[in-house]
């Protein structure tokens, strides 16, 4: 996928889809189906006849995500915060999904103050040369969000450039299970948005969280050293490295699949099954916030490499043990709950 922060760089002439995209949701997965490849799209459909029509499409119309950088709420508050996708993890995501280019537009005061119409005829119409775009039905933009989806649809009429106004994914929610703050929002019908997968996150629903999701909430890092104790307890864990403003859920044990990115060009990556623990590891009076994995049935060197780890299930809150052997026993109790898990899966 083609990345750039620069509108005179982008590929055109282009198919838009325009937003903030934090998580890559699957609301968000809805806004962008529209603008994938034509080739893309009948490929996933299965229709052979439209595959060969849509091979033969010229000019090639390049679907792309425009999005903004720094986060449009970053610029005005100042305040530095964390996201579902950090840009490496988003970019990620999209390429996943057959999008074919990132147009990152560097949210600043000029871009900012930017009405809508001229939002439209700059960076839409002369410069990304948009030939369609999408947008959610809450999508706002210029100077004061003061344009809405259907404001947008209309100036984009003017230069002949159809919208599509796509209503927001709702998700049928299980029946709420207790009385606190987040089970009040997650009404019948509940929007799928950010801030309600982060709530999820937070208070260990990861099932609601990556059905919402579309996928399993995944964490991307290199592996760095730790204190080396877990290989003298028999659990060697490799210690992850994330980007600073990774959003992490709530600490405790996780049955995780795991792609071993490897350089190597003969084996490109390997999947395997493990268990992840995110905390300050209390029993050994730990005291920073680590994310550490122990492969199941895997022994080998993992320091520098990059991993892609997808979180299935929220296994048990992380706990302060008696002694170095209480935790050894539990985290066994952990792999084979894990190796269950997986099982019953597969
Ligand atoms: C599956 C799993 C569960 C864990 N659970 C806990 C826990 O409940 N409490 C805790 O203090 N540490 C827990 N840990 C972290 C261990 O304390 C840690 O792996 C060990 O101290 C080795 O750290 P090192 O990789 O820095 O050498 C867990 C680790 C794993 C892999
Ligand atoms: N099954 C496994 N799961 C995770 N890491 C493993 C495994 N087997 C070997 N390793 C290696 O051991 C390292 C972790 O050993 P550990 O003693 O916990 O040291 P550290 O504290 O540096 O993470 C990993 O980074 C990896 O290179």
């Amino acid at each position: 996928m083609w990345v750039t922060s620069s509108t005179e760089l982008a590929r055109t002439p282009t198919f838009v889809a325009l937003g903030k995209f934090d998580g890559v949701h699957r609301g968000h997965q809805k806004v962008i189906q529209p603008i994938l490849p034509p080739l893309k799209r009948a490929e996933d459909e299965g229709n052979f006849a439209e595959t060969l029509f849509a091979s033969s499409q010229t000019p090639h119309l390049y679907s792309t995500v425009v999005t903004f950088n720094p986060h449009p709420q970053e610029f005005f508050t100042g305040q530095p915060r964390t996201w579902l996708t950090p840009l490496d993890e988003k970019v990620h995501q999209l390429q996943s999904l057959g999008v074919e280019q990132l147009v990152l537009l560097p949210f600043d005061k000029e871009l900012s103050t930017l009405s809508a119409e001229q939002f439209v005829e700059k960076i839409l119409v002369k410069q990304l040369q948009a030939a369609q775009i999408s947008v959610g039905q809450d999508f706002c933009f210029g100077s004061n969000r003061s344009g809405t989806a259907l404001d947008l649809k209309l100036i984009a009429a003017q230069y002949g450039i159809p919208v599509s106004i796509v209503a927001l994914e709702t998700y049928a929610s299980h029946e709420p299970t207790d009385s606190s703050d987040v089970s009040v929002a997650w009404a019948e019908e509940t929007r799928i948005s950010t801030s309600l997968i982060r709530q999820l996150l937070l208070r260990g629903d990861l099932q609601s969280a990556n059905q919402l999701l579309g996928r399993a909430y995944t964490l991307i890092g290199t592996v760095i050293k730790g204190q080396q104790l877990g290989r003298t307890i028999g659990f060697p864990t490799a210690n992850l490295q994330l980007p600073k403003d990774k959003f992490l859920p709530c600490h405790g044990v996780y049955a995780v699949r795991v792609t071993v990115c490897d350089e190597t060009p003969d084996n490109p990556e390997n999947i395997y099954l493990g268990v992840m623990n995110i905390g300050h590891r209390p029993t050994v009076n730990g005291t920073y916030q680590s994310v550490e994995i122990h492969l199941l049935d895997w022994s080998g060197d993992l320091y520098g490499k990059k991993l892609i780890v997808q979180l299935e299930r929220f296994l048990r809150p992380e706990q302060k043990f008696s002694s170095l052997e209480a935790l050894k026993t539990q985290i066994q109790q952990d792999c084979n709950v894990a190796r269950a898990f997986f099982r019953a899966q597969s």
